[in-house]
């Protein structure tokens, strides 16, 4: 576990829900999760298990109104997100901690050129001139191996390709200088080609600055190749953590397991794609013992009673929300 001095963000056991009409959507429930200096950290899971509203939450993103903290904290450089007021959120956030979006055309205003956006940015971060500032657009842009920077500073948005929008949004989120930056599925929209070499240069980015990477994904081949931990979500709880290799190598949760078997290279010519059977709870009725148990293969009568994480024995930074592993430890 990384020394709590190193800590960028540190979510501990984190409830909330959203009101709706008849009731709420309990959209995380009980989520603990950390990230160390200089650490990139993956979080995958199904649509909907809650990564979106775990990193839109970190960086102070949902409106306040919107949802109810049943427990927990979060703590983003050292600021209690939960509580801060909003300047000093907005002050956290372009600066110290960043956030890259799966779309860039919905982040980038469609009406003004490249050069002009890149360079409003910048001058926020730092008390320059434009012409100071274009040369840092460019540097930022040679950063992420765009060759003619120039030119693209030049462009429209519309004007670039996805991977090259993409390239511009990394730079960006880099011109402050973060320590922690979180892409919410970054390349999703790209496709795999241009995946791999923006999710190269993002990750080369951070290594070089010691940022702390937070990667949302709902692709365990990205968690594979890109990320020193992970954490499995599965209907707004975290049940499986860990280090990458060792969580892929021998993953403790049957829903990590599910996930590895729909991974496309795993796949059979006839088993399909994410072919997980069943379907997620309906959060507005969250189940009171294993969420995944409807959808185990393994569940047994231990399953009625919610799981706690389960240190794996021989593994001190893995954990696990499974009854299995309660039963190899008294078996062991
Ligand atoms: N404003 C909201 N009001 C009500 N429910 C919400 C709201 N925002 C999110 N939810 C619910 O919270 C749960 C978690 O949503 P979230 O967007 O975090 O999932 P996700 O894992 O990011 O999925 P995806 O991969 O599809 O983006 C879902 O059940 C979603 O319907």
């Amino acid at each position: 576990m990384p020394d709590a001095r190193d800590m960028v963000l540190d979510i501990q056991h984190l409830s909330v829900e959203f009101p709706v009409y008849g009731g709420a959507v309990r959209a995380l429930d009980g989520v603990t999760l950390t990230i160390a200096r200089g650490e990139t950290v993956g979080v995958v899971g199904e649509s909907g298990c809650g990564k979106s509203v775990t990193s839109l939450l970190a960086m102070g993103l949902l409106p306040r109104q919107a949802y109810r903290v049943r427990s927990g904290d979060i703590s983003l450089l050292g600021v209690d997100v939960l509580t801060a007021p909003e300047r000093e959120l907005a002050a956290l956030r372009g600066n110290r901690a960043a956030m890259i979006f799966q779309e860039p055309l919905t982040a980038l205003n469609p009406t003004r050129r490249i050069g002009s956006q890149m360079i409003e940015v910048i001058r926020r971060h730092r008390r320059i001139g434009k012409i100071e500032a274009r040369a840092q657009a460019i540097h930022l842009l040679g950063e992420m191996r765009v060759a003619d920077a120039g030119e693209v500073l030049r462009r429209y948005p519309f004007e670039l390709s996805g991977g090259m929008r993409q390239r511009v949004l990394i730079a960006l989120a880099f011109s402050g200088d973060p320590a922690i930056v979180i892409a919410d599925e970054p390349t999703t929209a790209l496709d795999v080609t241009v995946q791999r070499q923006v999710l190269t240069l993002l990750r080369a980015r951070a290594r070089r600055s010691g940022t702390a990477v937070l990667l949302i994904t709902h692709d365990m081949g990205i968690v594979s190749q890109y990320t020193d931990r992970v954490y499995v979500m599965y209907a707004g709880r975290v049940v499986e953590s860990g280090d990458t290799r060792g969580v892929l190598c021998a993953p403790a949760h049957p829903y990590t397991r599910a996930l590895l078997g729909a991974l496309p290279e795993r796949a059979t010519a006839k088993a399909s794609l994410n072919a997980i059977p069943g379907s997620v709870p309906d959060l507005r009725h969250p189940p009171a013992g294993c969420a995944y148990a409807p959808r185990c293969a393994s569940a047994g009568p231990l399953c009625v009673d919610r799981p706690p994480m389960f240190p794996q024995s021989g593994a001190a930074e893995r954990h696990a929300a499974c009854w299995l592993l309660a039963e190899e430890r008294v078996l062991a």
